[in-house]
């Protein structure tokens, strides 16, 4: 038999009074992934995330968690882990005190020392979290999630106020559980975040999925892009670029072009240029695919 999914919602429908936060929900998450949320503000991530977390109930709908109804797995060694609107920290404790109060909590024996180094914060661990910055409390919210073992990690914007070096720490961090079996739920409005980071995505507006799958197949669905072109002679190019076969030259700027156009023609455009002896010095998506897709799927869905 088929390992069960992490993640499996089917139907999932949450309200707040009026707002219908989320508005039927299928989403599949598979074992070992890493799994992106995007979407605008309002968009109904941080619900989703709460939901799997367990600190809201769907109104209809269903919600497993490797095949159990959501909630069974919370808390569990090997079961969810982590935060919504940033981690619940005392900021009078250390960081250190901080992990060995919820692991007092749950009755656990943890490995304190191991996820502070883990999330490199080895260095301030007996320095109280009053003191800490946004990425070190953010840091110290992924090592209070990484104390139970999650086998589901659930994680809303975890590179918030995470500084370049911190990022990729955290990043690797992620790449590390998934690489060991673990999954991986997180939500971030970083399109190059994401990109780094999640095989998958979903892309959520207004309560609903617009897109959800590889981004591999979100690039191919996507189409035409539009990139930045540079060459060595931008006044003999211009004539080539125009005549191009399914290019469309969308905007110029100095000796800057900017083409509209599907990769193979960009591959035939690249060609007929070296042939006349034009080098291309620059070419590249003005914005990224997940990007333009984010903007076409939510712009007709706000
Ligand atoms: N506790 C709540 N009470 C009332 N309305 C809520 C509550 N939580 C969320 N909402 C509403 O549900 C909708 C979805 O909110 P949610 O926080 O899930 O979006 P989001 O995609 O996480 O947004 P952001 O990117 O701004 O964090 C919004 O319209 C929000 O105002």
């Amino acid at each position: 038999m088929d390992a069960p999914l992490a993640v499996r919602a089917r139907g999932i429908t949450k309200c707040f009074g009026d707002v219908v936060a989320l508005d039927g929900i299928d989403l599949d998450v598979a074992p070992g992934q890493i799994h992106g949320l995007v979407g605008p503000n309002g968009a109904g991530k941080t619900t989703l995330l709460g939901l799997l977390l367990s600190l809201a109930v769907a109104d209809e709908g269903r919600l497993e968690i490797f095949g159990a109804p959501v909630g069974r797995a919370l808390a569990a060694p090997g079961g969810v882990a982590g935060f919504v609107d940033g981690p619940g920290l005392y900021p009078a404790l250390t960081a250190r005190q901080n992990l060995a109060a919820l692991a007092a909590l749950r009755g656990q024996a943890a490995a304190i020392g191991d996820v502070l180094e883990e999330v490199g914060l080895t260095d301030v661990a007996d320095d109280r979290v009053r003191g800490f910055s946004l990425g070190m409390r953010q840091r110290l919210g992924l090592a209070a999630a990484l104390l139970t073992e999650p086998r589901l990690l659930v994680l809303d914007e975890p590179a918030n106020g995470l500084d370049p070096a911190g990022k990729k720490h955290v990043h690797g961090v992620l790449n590390r559980l998934a690489a060991g079996g673990a999954t991986v739920v997180l939500s971030s409005h970083r399109m190059d975040d994401l990109e780094a980071l999640c095989s998958e995505v979903t892309i959520l507006a207004t309560g609903r999925i617009v897109f959800t799958g590889p981004l591999a197949k979100l690039s191919a669905e996507n189409g035409e892009l539009d990139y930045r072109l540079r060459t060595s002679d931008p006044a003999a190019a211009r004539p080539l670029v125009a005549d191009a076969p399914g290019v469309r030259l969308a905007d110029r700027d100095d000796d800057v072009f900017v083409v509209r156009a599907l990769v193979p023609a960009l591959d035939e455009l690249v060609l007929r240029l070296a042939k006349d002896g034009i080098a291309v010095r620059e070419l590249a998506p003005v914005v990224s695919p997940l990007e333009a897709a984010f903007l076409a799927l939510t712009e007709v869905n706000r």
